[in-house]
């Protein structure tokens, strides 16, 4: 789909709308204006000093601009200012009219956007009802038994056919239906799931490596027959989705049975699980709480249990997020090594190829996650994406018994972590230490930098001209408006913001993340940006080079799942995940322990000189007990083998500290 003449469309509205809105005021400041335009200016003024000193450049350059307005009227001679009181009240018509042009095109557009959104909405609800109707009745007690297995005993089951393709949809399918009323993470269920199933059941195809295995599908995955929005309803202009995406058709290909897609936040570049056509997806283990994002409703369905195996994708923490927050294992793949044709970015004609998102598995335990990528990386999805590195599974890796020299860190040196989650590292790294790992401490380079001079530049380098083109055409969902309001302003303006914000949350980095979103000026300023991500990616190899490092064990995240609405105020804690995509290493996560109320406690002793750590302090210090942990664990690039060993050795020392 090419989105090049609706963005050229967008533009020319975008920007003509821009010019008029900001030049109208002006104009009508002349049309009120005596002789020599004092009147508006002495007015101008006092407001600016009513505002504030900070105000009196803002006040300098609208004086200024307005003064040239006045002098250039005049100098022309198009317009006699001197009192024409019939000419002053043609500008003020002229603009007025126009405003109520605006005004109406705004209304129907609105009117347009919401009666798309409805269609899309009624369409998903009916076709839950749908299921709800005539889902396949299996009895209770065997759907129990169903999904109480785990991964590998639900596949052993469905091989000796002691459990059909078609009862293990059924028995997904009516729990994701029961925690969909509670947690809202479905789009929609997947009409042809049902002959999927009733597929597997030949007995020729019992040995695909998933069979009937049902899974669970972020929503900008590409599904023939289904929209892939990332939470925009401006892409349901361009309809659904005309053939599978490269990750579908391997699933379908090794028998699994995609059920259900899942919900995303708008854009997908936040971790927050709410939109305008899907709403909002809140967390399994507190409903006041968010499951993250981007793959929300991955996170909540299997935090929830009611999937076995989901797919995801992650440009800057989108599977390791929601796996913390949400309390499930996850695999962020080096990007490339699961190809870059499965699922949609929002981007598709504008791509960012800096620092790729990449698909990825989300499961409940690392098994899962193993088998998952011993089955799709065959032949067939080499064959599909000659782009992929045709590198099989490498089991010897997995399965070695060497011991590990392992990197740790328990602070990325910018937002620091809450106890409960400097608990869970302590846990995992006392468990892999008895399991006779050496363990080494790992100082991390400068995250802020990272953060906004790399990632955010790279992510919105045309100065997120982009997305607020697709933002013309659409609603805005609560929990990015403000960001989305402030890239309404003139770049000037968003720059002077961008000071005042670090003035007022005393944090450089959210001045310098909103200049960043500014973009970059040329294609040598991209170059020079390139040529930074290439530095900071050598450095940091060799720092991990000089340790002799097999892999890091560090925090996924400083903090657990946030109330919903929140994330605006906690963007900071993100360095955490956004490191490892800038460096395109791969990274998975564990789940190792959950919040108690002596972790609650020990939030007293948490910083508050930043305005994020403030709010940290407000969020967490209560209302958190039971939310999970993991740690994340990071390999070298396409070491997928060796992080997902780590986490298995992370789970198992848990699991033996748990026990003794
Ligand atoms: C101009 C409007 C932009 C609004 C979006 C809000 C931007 C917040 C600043 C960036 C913070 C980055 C958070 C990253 C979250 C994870 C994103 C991700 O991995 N997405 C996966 C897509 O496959």
């Amino acid at each position: 789909m090419s989105y090049s003449r609706q963005s050229l469309m967008c533009r020319c509205y975008g920007a003509m709308k821009k010019c008029f809105v900001f030049t109208s005021p002006f104009l009508l400041l002349i049309a009120g204006a005596d002789k020599d335009g004092n009147l508006i200016q002495q007015k101008l003024h006092s407001i600016c000093c009513m505002v504030g000193e900070g105000c009196k450049y803002l006040y300098d350059v609208i004086s200024d601009t307005f003064s040239w307005g006045i002098q250039h009227v005049q100098d022309t001679g198009i317009f006699d200012c001197n009192g024409n009181l019939e000419l002053r009240v043609i500008i003020a018509s002229v603009v007025l009219g126009a405003y109520s042009l605006l005004l109406f095109s705004y209304v129907w557009k609105s009117r347009n956007i919401r009666a798309r959104i409805r269609l899309k909405q009624d369409s998903c609800r009916a076709s839950i009802n749908d299921l709800k109707k005539n889902i396949i009745q299996v009895p209770s007690k065997r759907v129990e038994e169903i999904l109480s297995c785990n991964f590998q005993e639900l596949r052993r089951r469905l091989k000796k056919g002691e459990v059909t393709a078609t009862e293990a949809l059924a028995a997904f399918q009516q729990k994701a239906l029961t925690e969909n009323d509670r947690l809202n993470f479905l789009v929609e269920p997947v009409k042809e799931a049902e002959d999927l199933a009733k597929d597997c059941d030949q007995k020729t195809n019992r040995d695909r490596p998933l069979n009937g295995i049902p899974v669970s599908i972020k929503e900008n995955y590409f599904m023939e027959g289904y929209h892939s929005t990332g939470g925009m309803s401006t892409l349901l202009k361009y309809g659904t989705v005309k053939e599978d995406g490269v990750l579908v058709k391997v699933l379908k290909h090794l028998g699994a049975v995609p059920f259900v897609r899942t919900n995303i936040p708008q854009l997908m570049m936040t971790f927050e699980c709410s939109n305008p056509i899907y709403g909002c997806t809140v967390n399994p283990y507190n409903l006041k709480r968010g499951p993250g994002g981007s793959s929300g409703g991955e996170g909540a369905i299997l935090g929830a249990e009611a999937s076995i195996l989901g797919w995801g994708s992650d440009i800057g923490g989108s599977l390791r997020i929601p796996s913390h927050f949400c309390g499930v294992y996850c695999l962020k793949p080096t990007a490339g090594r699961l190809g870059s044709k499965s699922n949609e970015e929002l981007d598709e004609g504008l791509v960012q190829s800096l620092i790729n998102p990449t698909p990825g598995p989300m499961a409940r335990d690392v098994d899962t996650l193993v088998e998952a990528m011993k089955a799709v990386l065959c032949p067939f999805m080499f064959e599909l994406d000659p782009e992929i590195p045709p590198i099989p599974f490498n089991t010897e890796v997995y399965e070695s018994k060497k011991k590990l020299r392992i990197g740790y860190y328990y602070s990325d040196g910018y937002v620091t972590c809450i106890p409960g989650v400097k608990r869970g590292l302590d846990e995992a790294l006392e468990g892999l230490k008895n399991r006779k790992h050496e363990l080494v401490e790992f100082v991390v380079p400068d995250v802020r930098a990272m953060f906004s001079e790399l990632f955010c530049k790279a992510c919105f380098g045309d100065g997120s001209e982009h997305v607020m083109n697709m933002f013309n055409d659409d609603m805005v969902d609560p929990t990015i408006t403000l960001i989305v309001l402030m890239h309404q302003f003139p770049k000037f303006i968003q720059k002077y913001l961008s000071y005042i914000s670090t003035w007022v949350t005393n944090d450089r980095v959210t001045g310098e993340q909103m200049r960043a979103m500014l973009g970059v000026g040329s294609v040598t300023d991209w170059w020079e940006l390139t040529g930074k991500v290439i530095e900071f990616r050598k450095s940091f190899l060799q720092k991990w080079k000089d340790l002799e490092l097999d892999a890091v064990v560090c925090p996924t995240f400083p903090y657990v799942a946030p109330p919903t609405g929140a994330v605006k105020y906690l963007i900071g804690g993100v360095t955490y995940t956004t490191l490892y995509n800038v460096l395109n290493f791969p990274a998975g996560c564990v789940p190792v322990t959950k919040v108690t109320a002596v972790d609650q406690i020990a939030m007293q002793d948490y910083p508050s000189n930043m305005a994020v750590e403030k709010f940290i302090k407000k969020y967490f210090s209560a209302d958190t007990g039971g939310l999970p942990v993991t740690v994340q664990c990071v390999g070298l690039p396409y070491q997928e083998e060796m992080v997902l060993r780590v986490m298995k050795e992370v789970e198992l020392g848990v699991a033996d500290l748990k026990q003794s």
